[in-house]
């Protein structure tokens, strides 16, 4: 596959593993202990590229946020590559703020650790403070927050510089319809700037909403990648099939899903 000036991420036969001593450690194990190994992502390939807002879908354990952590550079993969046009910012519900500080120094905490400065700080810190919408709970300890609260202010902050690829993992699902709907316009803003949008969201209304494009992770593989609501619809009538226990029909739908998936073959270089 030739890969032209509008890719913003190439993910090269990606693979991550895990190998863990019995206790679930990943550290200290002894030549005795028996090792367990978990095959987080197994030969995943993809292009992005700007002005698209990916969707990714799979059940618990399917691989998803291990993706992120790749694509992010949270992560190195076992083996296999990920090329990036710049530095991704991940957002995630468990994002990494001092809950024992205000919403607002939190502000400018996670301001400066983005790379602005002190002064480019003082130029925004109010607007981003504004955009979380949380009114006098800004100045509280943010330990204090509602989980909807704290979703706003990490939106806010993550989103406040824009970068070209932005990853969303589960961050929308704790916020109430306001927040979501400006979510949507800020994610719109991304795309509008040529950047790139990826979102994990176990609810199918919300990548058919957000995403022009969905990735159907499972097994650590991805088994579907296309328009997101034909994905995510066809993501919604395993998850159906599965939780009524009609093995059969689950196990058809993946084998449908799996024929149709052509594996890009990405060549660098
Ligand atoms: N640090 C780790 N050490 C060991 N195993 C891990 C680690 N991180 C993830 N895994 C395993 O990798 C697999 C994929 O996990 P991951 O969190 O990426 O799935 P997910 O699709 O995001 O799941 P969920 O929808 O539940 O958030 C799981 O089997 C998980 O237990």
């Amino acid at each position: 596959m030739q890969v032209s000036s509008d890719v913003t991420v190439v993910a090269q036969k990606l693979h991550k593993k895990y190998v863990l001593n019995p206790n679930g450690s990943e550290f200290g194990f002894s030549r005795k202990s028996k090792k367990n190994t978990v095959h987080a992502i197994n030969d995943v390939s993809f292009v992005a590229h700007r002005g698209e807002s990916i969707g990714v879908v799979g059940h618990n354990g399917s691989g998803k946020s291990t993706l992120f952590r790749l694509i992010s550079g949270g992560e190195s993969p076992t083996s296999g590559g990920v090329y990036v046009s710049s530095e991704p910012t991940l957002l995630g519900v468990s994002s990494a703020l001092q809950p024992s500080v205000s919403g607002r120094l939190n502000v400018r905490l996670g301001l400066l650790a983005m790379g602005l400065s002190p002064d480019e700080v003082k130029v925004i810190e109010d607007e981003v403070c504004a955009w979380a919408d949380i009114s006098d709970a800004i100045d509280r300890p943010m330990k204090t927050y509602s989980s909807g609260m704290k979703a706003r202010l990490v939106f806010s902050i993550s989103t406040a510089i824009k970068r070209d690829i932005l990853l969303i993992d589960e961050a929308l699902s704790t916020g109430d319809g306001a927040f979501t709907a400006r979510a949507k316009v800020r994610m719109k803003e991304f795309l509008d700037e040529a950047g790139t949008v990826f979102l994990v969201s176990h609810g199918a209304g919300t990548i058919k909403d957000h995403c022009n494009r969905a990735l159907w992770m499972h097994a650590g593989e991805i088994i579907a990648d296309g328009d997101a609501f034909v994905v995510s619809s066809s993501y919604v009538r395993w998850s159906k099939a599965t939780s009524r226990g009609d093995i059969n029909l689950a196990d058809e739908l993946i084998n449908k899903a799996r024929s149709s998936y052509q594996k890009p073959n990405i060549v660098i270089g």
